[in-house]
């Protein structure tokens, strides 16, 4: 029988983290994976416009402000919002370890409401990696970058290959894709490496 564990501490033989000699500098920021992706597209109406900035090691900080259109109680942000910002953020790794991973496993630990216009200041580390598996940490705080967490998650992302997604995209957006150079560009860049 295929046992398939859930838990998110890094098992026995996993390693730290190695960032990669070509990951952005400490401080730079991390453009969009994908410009229509709902956490970090700049062109897309409805996402979170997360604004990741790759910091030391393998680790990133990024901001999210709520909007209204995030609500999911009266003035208040929706749950999945937040998990979908502390996702993206620790989806954002993988430019530090030159590697696409998509979230296998998610948890999310809500310690505080969070207000619409509040900006939610997230930061991201990978704890250890196994083969294909990377386990990450992400915490968002309120009031700034060292005020009272908001919300934490941790999870366990599976490196994949462009493959995964021409596979499984819809054609429509695949294809799009495909055909601009930028967005070669990108994928070429996670996928140099050695
Ligand atoms: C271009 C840059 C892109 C960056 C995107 C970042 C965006 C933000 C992050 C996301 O939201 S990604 C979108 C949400 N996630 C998905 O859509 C993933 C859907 N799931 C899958 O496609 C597959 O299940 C997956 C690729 C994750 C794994 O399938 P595979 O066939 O490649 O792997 P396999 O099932 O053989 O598992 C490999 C290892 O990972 C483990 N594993 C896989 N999925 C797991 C899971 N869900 N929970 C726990 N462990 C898991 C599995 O047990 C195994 O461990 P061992 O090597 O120790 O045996």
């Amino acid at each position: 029988m295929n046992v398939r564990t859930t838990s998110l501490t890094p098992p026995a033989g996993a390693i730290a983290p190695v960032r990669h000699p070509d990951a952005p500098a400490p401080g730079e920021l991390l453009g969009a994976h994908y410009d229509q992706c709902f956490g970090c597209g700049e062109a897309q109406p409805h996402g979170l416009h997360l604004a990741t900035r790759a910091g030391e090691g393998v680790s990133v900080t990024a901001r999210f402000t709520v909007k209204a259109a995030h609500q999911g109680a009266p003035g208040l942000a929706h749950g999945g919002v937040l998990a979908a910002a502390l996702d993206e953020t620790m989806g954002a790794l993988g430019w530090l370890l030159r590697v696409i991973a998509v979230t296998g496993r998610l948890e999310t630990d809500f310690v505080r409401p969070v207000p619409v216009d509040t900006d939610l200041y997230l930061d991201a580390h990978v704890v250890a990696v196994r083969g294909r598996k990377i386990y990450s940490t992400a915490t968002g705080r309120i009031g700034g970058p060292d005020g009272p967490v908001a919300v934490r998650a941790d999870a366990l992302f599976i490196e994949v290959k462009v493959d995964h997604f021409i596979a499984n995209g819809r054609p429509e957006e695949i294809n799009a894709a495909l055909s601009d150079p930028d967005q070669v560009k990108v994928a070429r860049a996670f996928e140099v490496n050695p």
